[in-house]
């Protein structure tokens, strides 16, 4: 459990998710103080879960404080699911054009977006580990380019792109919105339990 000041580190160097985390919790209380903490964590290959639970572990490491971490994914079905956790190098070298060059001749443009959330609750806390995925397609850039590869996806049953949402309109497709809705069910069952009874 957080310590008496409930206080747990959303850990990352992306202000944009933060402003989403932010988001959420605003309108999907628990009663923690979740508050950014700017840091870049290492990232090693492996499965999600791998990438996120070292990111956590790092985060754990450095604050000694409940700490929270997400990994990102968007996965090509035609490439099965590359680039995966790797969309972060891709992106960077190849851009929102490159992307869609990557999936040109394939029939299949679908792709899916999956967050992977830790949360750790205090040194030695076995961490918490949840997952929020959004399936969609990849689509020439719409929508401001603010954020990642917003204004490329399309979620099913979306006409609109990631990045021609406004929060509120991303938010019900959000994969992040997915997984962080796990958390806060943990946060808030691990709040309504006795102390020592947690499992985390
Ligand atoms: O909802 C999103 N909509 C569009 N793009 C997104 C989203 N969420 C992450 N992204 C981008 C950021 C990065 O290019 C890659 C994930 O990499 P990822 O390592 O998880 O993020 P990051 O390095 O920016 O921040 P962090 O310090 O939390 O690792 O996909
Ligand atoms: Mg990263």
């Amino acid at each position: 459990m957080p310590g008496e000041s409930g206080t747990i580190h959303f850990v990352t160097g992306n202000a944009n998710k933060a402003r989403e985390l932010a988001e959420f919790f605003a309108s999907n209380p628990v009663p923690f103080n979740i508050t950014p903490t700017s840091l870049d964590l290492p990232e090693i290959q492996g499965d999600p879960e791998e990438i996120a639970m070292y990111k956590c572990s790092t985060a754990m490491e450095k604050l000694q404080a409940p700490v929270l971490v997400e990994d990102v994914c968007l996965g090509f079905n035609a490439l099965h699911g590359l680039p995966g956790p790797y969309i972060k190098q891709f992106l960077q070298k190849l851009g929102h054009d490159g992307l869609n060059r990557m999936l040109q001749g394939f029939e299949d443009q679908g792709a899916v977006a999956m967050c992977t959330v830790a949360y750790c609750a205090g040194p030695g806390c076995t961490p918490v580990v949840v997952v929020g995925k959004t399936e969609g397609k990849i689509v020439p850039a719409r929508g401001p380019s603010s954020f990642g590869w917003d204004p490329i996806f399309e979620p099913a049953g979306s006409a609109l792109t990631y990045g021609e949402m406004t929060p509120a309109q991303k938010s019900p497709y959000s994969h992040r919105h997915k997984a962080l809705k796990l958390l806060r069910d943990h946060l808030l069952a691990a709040a309504a339990a006795p102390e020592g009874q947690s499992s985390t």
